[in-house]
């Protein structure tokens, strides 16, 4: 059984409370956390956005995504409206000076309560909210403040919005959200490599031949095309949660499970990953763009139409990428990035592909023998399963194939656990940034893409097509198959 550990009464401030991000997840987090008592009915809920609505108008909002995003298995009426109670509305401009004093005034009513400010908004405001809430006196010892990814658009950005924040709050109190790192699996690597050492002696270059990471969507940018216009797959999936997978994947084994010791060593694969050099993006980098096709049997217009242009767009709507971590634990290790919308199936999955036999008893015409594989699944159905050549029991002769030992966390553990929001909500509460990013691997993550983003502005050429429904474009397969290997399409 999951063991509920209550955190302390608290104040969230939600900046962005109109948004979609807070009515899809962060309100169904919240009262998932509530419905299991995980904290007590003296918190609040305050939502902030700059439309003019007064409480009872938000809470009707708010009502009506819980219902939607919610399934009805967990929603009882006497918790939704109790939890409804707890949600207050102030209309606040982070660009203005209006609002904020009578905001503070809410929150002093309880100035013991812990106080997380979770800025659900643009990045650009994340600095003048933090500077305005100083200003207006928001902050105490008990503040945290949570940033949404993408922190930034570049490297320059990001420094600044780091620089912002960090002049009026401590890193302590700083918890730069990658909601991947509050998934199930995503825990589990670390119990998977740190707690078992049959795979830990074998991860490495002398056993593995490559890893692959896919974070494949059947979604297309549809609901948030003015951000993704401007965003695109690599600054939104590839520099913060793909490179966080990979980190998790390559790093060394940290000292302790201590926040730092653990993201001491997941910056050190950040500043290992070899850069591209402009004249190599092509031959390691792959950016495509959907055109019409089918998703979920039905036809779905290309990404031109999504965002309502009828001129050519440069975004990406997909990227493959062939990384490489300096270090003699993964020298001549390629790890495959691919990542992208309106692709085949909703899948995130890791392959860790260990190195064929060196030589092999079964004579090669009778007998295909197929590397063993790590099949980490972070969705849908997290689990594992490590592929094996068996024999085929019975008699006949010796037939080989390859049998999975899975391992199926739902049919395991047989129960709903937290999703990402709602742990890493609680770890914000508890004060615990364990799970959350540092302001040097932010910054170390956009170091290493930016070669990537300025050989592409310099090219004239648009991103690949490849029709919605499609496992992207050719060029994709292509630049995996130069290296003799195949992208793996995950487990049936
Ligand atoms: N949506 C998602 O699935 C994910 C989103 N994110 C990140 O979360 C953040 C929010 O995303 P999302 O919810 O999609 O964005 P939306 O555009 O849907 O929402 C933005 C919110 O910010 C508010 N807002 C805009 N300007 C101001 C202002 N000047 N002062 C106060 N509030 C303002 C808007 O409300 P109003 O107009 O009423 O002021 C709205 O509530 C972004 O950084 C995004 O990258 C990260 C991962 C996933
Ligand atoms: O951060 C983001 O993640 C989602 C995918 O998250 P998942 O938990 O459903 O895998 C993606 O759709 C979105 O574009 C991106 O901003």
């Amino acid at each position: 059984m999951a063991r509920i550990l209550p955190v302390a009464s608290f104040d969230c401030v939600v900046f962005g409370a109109t948004g979609d991000l807070t009515m899809r997840k962060l309100l169904a987090a919240l009262y998932h956390r509530y419905r299991d008592r995980q904290f007590p009915d003296t918190s609040r809920i305050i939502a902030v956005a700059r439309s003019a609505l007064e409480t009872d108008g938000f809470r009707m909002r708010a009502e009506a995504a819980l219902r939607q995003h919610v399934s009805p298995a967990n929603l009882d009426e006497e918790t939704l409206a109790a939890f409804l109670a707890l949600v207050h509305y102030r209309q606040v401009d982070a660009l203005s000076d209006e609002g904020w004093e009578a905001l503070v005034a809410t929150l002093d009513e309880r100035p013991g309560q812990v106080r997380p400010f979770y800025l659900a908004t643009s990045p650009e405001l994340y600095g003048p909210i933090c500077q305005r809430l100083a200003r207006h006196g928001g902050f105490s010892a008990l503040s945290r403040v949570v940033l949404e990814k993408p922190i930034g658009h570049d490297l320059a950005s990001a420094r600044a919005i780091n620089m912002a924040v960090g002049e009026v709050l401590p890193e302590s109190q700083i918890f730069r959200i990658d909601h991947y790192l509050g998934k199930e699996t995503v825990q589990n690597l670390l119990a998977l490599r740190f707690a078992n050492p049959i795979f830990e002696r074998l991860w490495n270059a002398d056993v593995i031949d490559h890893v692959q990471i896919t974070v494949s969507e059947v979604v297309g940018a549809e609901g948030r095309v003015g951000y993704y216009d401007r965003s695109g797959a690599l600054r939104d999936m590839v520099q913060n949660h793909m490179l966080q997978l990979l980190c998790l994947l390559a790093m060394e084994s940290p000292i302790s499970l201590d926040a730092d010791a653990v993201r001491d060593e997941k910056l050190k694969v950040l500043r290992a990953l070899r850069r591209f050099e402009p004249h190599e993006i092509n031959s390691f980098s792959v950016r495509g763009q959907y055109v019409a096709g089918a998703a979920e049997g039905r036809p779905v217009p290309g990404y031109l139409a999504d965002i309502g242009s009828t001129e050519r767009s440069m975004t990406e709507t997909f990227v493959a990428l062939k990384a490489q971590v300096n270090s003699w634990r993964w020298a001549g290790v390629p790890f495959y990035l691919r990542t992208g919308k309106r692709l085949p199936r909703k899948m995130s999955e890791i392959v860790v592909q260990f190195r064929r036999p060196p030589f092999s008893v079964f004579p090669r015409d009778q007998h295909d023998l197929q590397p063993n594989r790590l099949l980490i699944r972070l969705q849908p159905e997290e689990g594992m399963r490590l592929e094996m050549m068996t024999k085929e029991p019975g008699p006949g002769g010796l037939h080989l194939r390859p049998t999975g030992l899975d391992i199926s966390f739902e049919k395991t553990f047989g129960q709903r656990y937290p999703d990402a929001y709602e742990r890493l909500l609680m770890d914000v509460v508890r004060g615990n940034p364990t799970l959350f990013m540092r302001r040097d691997e932010v910054e170390a993550a956009w170091d290493w893409v930016e070669p990537v983003l300025h050989a592409w502005a310099e090219r004239p050429e648009a991103p690949r097509p490849y029709v919605a429904g499609s496992w992207g474009p050719t060029a994709a397969i292509a630049m995996i198959e130069r290296d003799g290997r195949t992208w793996y399409e995950g487990i049936e």
